[in-house]
């Protein structure tokens, strides 16, 4: 079941979902949504000094990218085929037995700004700000501006709570994460394996 206005305002109410700072309940919270806001950082991959990414070596994926920050009332300019990683401003705590999903804004999607290249899910048992994957796959550079609403988050209750939720294992490699963060995929448990 995804949950409506009513539902997630209930949950919100209850403590259990948390997203928060909600400065605008009226304008944040949409039939069966809630609108997340732009964060001011951003990780930018250096592409000149990236022979090639291995998923699979113990280079830091972390080692290729650097963090720009935006000012307040300052714009980040997304041009055509760029990819870069920001952050919503909002941080989210997702009980067991929800997982939410991250989409964009028909808006922004008219623009050709895409939100999360593949990852879009939210744990339950995450807790932190979510990492948003954006690109521009039109024709015209876009500006995006820290503050913005630019993704949504909907919510589907599962029949029965996690046993095993996001944080309670080793291997959740971005729980409490604040900004955008870079893969950390040198970090997966390997099968058999004690990571
Ligand atoms: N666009 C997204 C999607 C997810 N997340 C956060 C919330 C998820 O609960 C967490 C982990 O997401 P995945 O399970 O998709 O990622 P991995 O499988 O790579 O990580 P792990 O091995 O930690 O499960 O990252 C995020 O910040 N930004």
């Amino acid at each position: 079941m995804i949950l409506s206005d009513a539902d997630i305002e209930r949950r919100l109410r209850e403590g259990d979902l948390v997203v928060e700072p909600l400065d605008d309940p009226d304008i944040q919270i949409q039939p069966a949504s809630v609108d997340l806001r732009l964060g001011h950082e951003f990780l930018e991959f250096q592409h000149a000094n990236i022979p090639c990414i291995h998923p699979n070596s113990e280079d830091e994926v972390a080692d290729y990218v650097e963090e720009t920050t935006i000012d307040e009332d300052g714009e980040y300019i997304l041009h055509p085929g760029d990819f870069v990683l920001g952050t919503t401003h909002e941080r989210v705590e997702i009980p067991d037995d929800l997982i939410a999903h991250v989409e964009g804004r028909s808006s922004l999607g008219r623009l050709a700004i895409v939100v999360h290249a593949t990852a879009g899910l939210c744990d339950p048992g995450y807790e932190g700000q979510i990492t948003l994957e954006l690109s521009n796959l039109g024709t015209a550079p876009v500006a995006l501006t820290p503050g913005m609403r630019i993704s949504q988050l909907t919510f589907t209750e599962l029949k029965t709570p996690a046993e095993r939720p996001y944080g309670s294992e080793r291997g959740s490699k971005y729980q409490g994460q604040r900004g955008p963060q870079a893969s950390k995929i040198q970090g997966d448990r390997e099968f058999g394996g004690d990571q």
